[in-house]
């Protein structure tokens, strides 16, 4: 990779930088709604896929408007970030520091192109791979595949850390509602509990274990497989039947073949795949033996749908370059599912002292419409006005009318004000699907995979190494025989040393810690009046998702993602009478 200059030295950044001192810093995203009324449009875009419905992807409530927006283009461009992009897809060696092709995305390519590393077309062998992963977990599905007593397998448990656990546990977690019928568990942490609790929930006779392990030599997945081994033929009592129940993921044959398992038994792949970008390769076993080969083919074909609206559309036309906006904090993706964050850490979010930008993602129809569908409206209602409540916040003045109605004395206004007020202004990006499919999943994680793409390429960071995880590892080998016993260690710094004999002699306690941070700052620990207001959005939104009418109320955001759900669901009745005009 040819060596850029540092980011901040570039000219188009400088600009940028002069753009966030000169206006950037003041933006209002609410106020930038009532100035543009073609706001949500312009910032916004809808991808038609072929089967699987739009997806709408909504950047308008970021701090940005036209001239930041080029202006973060022109630094892509800069950056040649459609170069690298190109480099990648073509198999250059773009992971620089290990002399490595990125190429996963080979592995999701579904028509005939080549794809070449070191001169060699990889795609013969990618397709015999899935055509083994096809043979074997047809095999398992039906039934013909049988365990050492000839019985079927009933239970999978995905024995893998980090890229070979998260990706297919997302997954088929994720598409639970194309389940075809197996049981999947899935054991990562070294933490011995993690894997004695799945072992008390399934049979030797019909588990199916999967070590999943690009390298073969991670310490976690290789101590809880050796672990689960000894389980097994503690009843299974002959080595041969470890054929019938353990097969493995792996770039290392060798090791594989020393752990005992069948050679034959092993579904390859290759150092051009990284761990965090493997669950369209191998590791994606356990997906097919969840959901059946042909909805694994589509998860494939969603995010091949993805890398050729990635490869093909202009900078300012392209939804990675839309989701730059978020990157300007995190460095990390986190969250959780649902509404349950909102009762957890959206206080923080709301109300917290930096900026956190958030991404919410959600379906416009329900695989699940209970109760005449209101479970889904209500989640909708949640996430719309929690987007709309990190935008606007709520001013003094506001909180002060509000406590002022509710009939509280002068003197505790004044107290409990500061608590009630929220700047607002805080970003989010909505992404609406009409429905989670395969297709449509891998249509997303495609996307974050290239949002981090384009990150790295722009910051000049690589994306696909791990030098600092291998350095945790190397440290972690040599902690560990000093974790025996209970004398005393002093051989690292004060802190290592602290925490390791602290270990050694009793447990954290953390909820002290929040307490006394919420005391020094004057945060009200146990308070959430930012929740507060998005509940009281929800309530406002819930009623306005009945019906296929048009919405005005909002700003541009809120009303075009509101009609966006209305006009891409088959059921526009809450409750459901399948009567409507569309599900009838
Ligand atoms: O698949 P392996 O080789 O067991 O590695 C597990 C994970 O550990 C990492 O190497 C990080 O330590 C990831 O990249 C990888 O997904």
């Amino acid at each position: 990779m040819e060596t850029k200059p540092m980011l901040t030295k570039e000219c188009e950044f400088q600009k940028l930088q002069e753009y966030y001192n000169r206006v950037g810093k003041k933006l209002n995203i609410y106020e930038l709604f009532a100035k543009d009324c073609g706001r949500f449009d312009n910032f916004s875009q809808v991808l038609k896929t072929p089967q699987d419905g739009n997806i709408l992807i909504d950047f308008s409530k970021n701090r940005i408007d036209q001239e930041c927006f080029q202006l973060l283009i022109d630094l892509a461009r800069k950056r040649k970030v459609e170069d690298a992009r190109d480099a990648m897809f073509k198999g250059s060696k773009i992971n620089f520091t290990e002399n490595r092709a990125v190429l996963h995305t080979a592995l999701r390519t579904r028509d005939n192109s080549i794809i070449e590393v070191d001169g060699k077309n990889v795609m013969p062998d990618v397709k015999a791979v899935l055509d083994h992963m096809k043979q074997f977990s047809n095999k398992v599905l039906s039934g013909e595949w049988k365990g050492y007593s000839g019985k079927k397998i009933t239970d999978v448990v995905n024995i893998g850390i980090g890229g070979s656990d998260l990706g297919p546990l997302m997954v088929t977690e994720a598409l639970k509602p194309f389940s075809k019928g197996l049981n999947m568990h899935f054991v990562s942490n070294i933490d011995g509990t993690h894997l004695a609790e799945v072992l008390k929930k399934v049979n030797p006779e019909t588990v199916l274990f999967i070590i999943a392990s690009k390298t073969f030599t991670t310490q976690e997945t290789c101590t809880n497989a050796k672990s689960a081994k000894e389980w097994f033929l503690g009843t299974a009592k002959a080595n041969e039947a470890v054929a019938k129940h353990f097969v493995a993921l792996s770039t290392n044959k060798e090791k594989v073949s020393e752990f005992g398992i069948d050679t034959a038994n092993m579904f390859g792949f290759w150092d051009w795949v990284g761990g965090r970008y493997s669950l369209w390769s191998a590791i994606g076993l356990s997906i097919c033996l969840s959901i059946g080969y042909e909805n694994f083919e589509k998860l494939l074909e969603g995010g091949f749908y993805m890398d050729n609206h990635f490869r093909t559309a202009p900078l300012e036309k392209n939804v990675r370059t839309f989701l730059l906006y978020t990157v300007k904090i995190l460095k990390l993706i986190w969250g959780e599912p649902g509404t349950n964050g909102q009762h957890a850490f959206y206080q923080l979010i709301h109300q917290g002292t930096r900026i956190i930008p958030c991404d919410f993602i959600a379906p416009a129809e329900s695989h699940n419409p209970i109760s005449s569908g209101v479970h889904h409206k209500l989640l909708l209602a949640n996430f719309l006005a929690q987007t709309e409540a990190l935008m606007k916040g709520k001013s003094a003045g506001q909180a002060r009318e509000e406590l002022q109605k509710s009939g509280m004395s002068n003197e505790d206004v004044e107290k409990i004000l500061p608590h009630k007020v929220f700047v607002g202004n805080r970003p989010t990006n909505s992404i609406v699907v009409k429905k989670v499919t395969p297709f449509t999943l891998g249509a997303l994680i495609a996307m974050y995979e290239m949002k981090i793409f384009t990150q790295g390429i722009i910051w000049d960071i690589n994306s696909f190494d791990q030098w600092g995880v291998e350095l945790g590892k190397a440290l972690a080998k040599a902690i560990e025989p000093e974790l025996e016993g209970d004398s005393p260690v002093y051989s690292h710094d004060g802190s290592t040393n602290g925490l390791i004999n602290f270990i050694k002699a009793s447990r954290a306690m953390y909820e002290m810690k929040i307490f006394t941070q919420g005391i020094i700052w004057d945060i009200n620990s146990f308070d959430q009046w930012g929740v507060e207001l998005g509940k009281a959005l929800a309530k406002a939104i819930e009623p306005e998702l009945q019906g296929d009418s048009k919405i005005t109320s909002h700003d541009g955001s809120t009303n075009g993602i509101i009609n966006f759900i209305k006009e891409n669901r088959d059921c526009i009745c809450y409750p459901c009478s399948s009567v409507c005009k569309r599900c009838k």
